[in-house]
């Protein structure tokens, strides 16, 4: 455990590709302050930098699959302990497999709360095939997106199980998590707002 961490709220985000997690975060931080860390994005500066660990990230993250857990939670943790003045962090994209919940919850700190956006499969791959349009983003291809959403189903969606049964998850469900970006951050306010 990181003992500078400790008594810091910290809150998942999981959902499946495309199901909102970005969007919400930027709302999240505008009103409440939280410090946004997007496994995604990390590992997406990661490639950027053009190092040969970069080049391999890149070949997984095409392949749409899960990058090793050591990698993605040092990154995690480095950024954690860079940031300890803050409030709260909000650890989106992360646990992707229950394994990284357990990883971070031994070394890190203990999560207060899991937010899980659940959206449908095809609402998720037009809002994606969407987002390739402009993104630049080389996994926001329809063949990749299709691979994501397996891991997704495989991998990801025990993490959704593993907390509800410990009383930690809190879900939009999909009639909310499916309307507009302003209707859903309504309802994930009220999980902040008591936080
Ligand atoms: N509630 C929503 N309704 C419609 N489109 C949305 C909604 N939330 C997000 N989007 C759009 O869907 C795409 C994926 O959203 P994003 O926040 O990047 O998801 P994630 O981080 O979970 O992959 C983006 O293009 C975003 O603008
Ligand atoms: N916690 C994690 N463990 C392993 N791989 C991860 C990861 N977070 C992200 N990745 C890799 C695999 C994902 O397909 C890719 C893109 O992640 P992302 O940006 O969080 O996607 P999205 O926001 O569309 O859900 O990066
Ligand atoms: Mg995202």
């Amino acid at each position: 455990m990181a003992a500078e961490l400790a008594g810091k709220k910290i809150i998942f985000i999981v959902g499946g590709p495309g199901s909102g997690k970005g969007t919400q975060c930027e709302r999240i931080v505008a009103k409440y302050g939280y410090c946004h860390l997007s496994s995604g994005d990390l590992l997406r500066a990661e490639v950027a930098s053009g190092s040969e660990r970069g080049q391999e990230l890149q070949e997984i993250m095409k392949r749409g699959e899960l990058v090793p857990l050591e990698t993605v939670l040092a990154m995690i943790r480095d950024k954690m302990l860079a940031n300890t003045d803050a409030k709260g962090f909000l650890i989106d994209g992360y646990p992707r497999e229950v394994d990284q919940g357990k990883q971070f919850e031994s070394s890190i700190a203990s999560a207060t709360s899991v937010l899980y956006l659940d959206v449908a499969t095809e609402t998720m791959v037009q809002r994606l095939i969407k987002r390739g349009q402009t993104s630049g983003r080389a996994d926001d291809n329809e063949e990749t997106i299709r691979a994501r959403l397996n891991t997704f189903e495989k991998a990801t969606a025990p993490v959704v199980d593993f907390y509800k049964q410990q009383g930690k998850l809190f879900e939009i469900e999909r009639s909310v998590a499916e309307s507009s970006p302003d209707d859903v951050f309504a309802k994930v306010c009220l999980l902040f707002d008591k936080l």
